[in-house]
């Protein structure tokens, strides 16, 4: 049996972490959210046969144990002792190593897809607490909508859907380490954010009351390394963006706007200054 998943990218529109946890991991509070720039994972079973066989476009990216999709495929073939192979065909589109998710996201659409195939009748929630075992965006990436994500990444509060916007994103040629960034940050030293206005704002289908309330602690730390992701930031804004943002832990900055002619616009004035430019929407 062959079924394709879609993996949508993710955006942080609003990142803080209160504090540390003793085990060294951030306690998140995050507003998630899913756009329509998308991996396509296609999923095979070969019953009576073992294994598990990653393959994808990049010819960069690990096929092996490493790739959070095989680590998917592996957990579940363990936990519930199926005997067969698993082959996994991953599309890239979202760039690698840019905050939006991906090897996350491509892990939740195995997830999804082998519940399906195998019928093992997995509930969202069932699924969430098996992703995180692979990585902390595992669990928000099995529900796929925007989300109030806490704890280390596995408490998801499903959040109603956003108003309609236009989505600019903007990926500078640059690869960000997410531990390097981490590692960087000094609780102690950080303004940390209030997150009710956002939270009231999308629960009121308030566009001007989101744009004016997403943040991002990490922008400070990452920007202070790569000045580059502050420009993108500024040029957002002054051609028009409503808000404009850096997404984890960077490199990639969105813009949000209400119009798709303001959108283009900002489209047409990075081209050129950054590396790579999408226009999206949320889901
Ligand atoms: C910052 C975000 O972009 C927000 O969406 C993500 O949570 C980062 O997700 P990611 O790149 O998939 O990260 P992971 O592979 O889970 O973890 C990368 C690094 O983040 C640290 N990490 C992870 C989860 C957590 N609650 N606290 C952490 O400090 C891990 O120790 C590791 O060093
Ligand atoms: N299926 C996959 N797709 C992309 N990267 C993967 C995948 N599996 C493993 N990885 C590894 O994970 C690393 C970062 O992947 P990813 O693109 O998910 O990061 P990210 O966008 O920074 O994630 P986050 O927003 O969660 O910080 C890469 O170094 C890559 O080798």
């Amino acid at each position: 049996m062959e079924i394709t998943e879609k993996a949508p990218a993710k955006l942080n529109l609003f990142l803080d972490t209160p504090f540390n946890h003793p085990d060294g991991l951030q306690e998140w509070n995050m507003v998630m959210t899913s756009v329509d720039l998308a991996d396509y994972v296609k999923i095979n079973v070969v019953p009576n046969k073992v294994g598990i066989k990653v393959k994808t476009n990049t010819g960069f990216l690990p096929n092996d144990s490493r790739n959070l999709a095989y680590q998917a495929a592996r957990i579940l073939q363990e936990r519930f002792k199926i005997r067969a192979k698993v082959m996994i065909e991953i599309r890239k589109h979202i760039p690698v190593a840019a905050g939006m998710g991906g090897g996350s996201s491509d892990a939740a659409a195995v997830l999804r897809g082998l519940n399906r195939i195998w019928k093992l009748g997995l509930s969202l929630e069932e699924l969430a607490k098996i992703g995180l075992e692979i990585d902390s965006d595992v669990p928000f990436c099995v529900y796929g909508q925007t989300a109030h994500v806490v704890g280390k990444g596995e408490q998801v509060i499903p959040l109603k859907k956003l108003p309609p916007m236009w989505i600019v994103i903007a990926k500078p040629k640059l690869s960000v380490s997410t531990p390097y960034i981490l590692n960087k940050l000094n609780h102690d030293n950080i303004q940390h954010l209030k997150i009710e206005r956002m939270l009231d704002a999308i629960d009121k289908n308030d566009f001007d009351g989101i744009c004016a309330s997403v943040g991002n602690v990490l922008e400070q730390v990452t920007g202070k390394e790569y000045p580059e992701i502050l420009q993108i930031k500024e040029r957002m804004v002054k051609y028009g963006a409503n808000a404009a943002q850096m997404s984890g832990t960077g490199p990639t900055v969105f813009g949000i706007c209400s119009k798709s002619t303001r959108a283009k616009h900002i489209v047409n004035s990075l081209k050129g200054f950054c590396h790579e430019v999408y226009l999206v929407r949320t889901l």
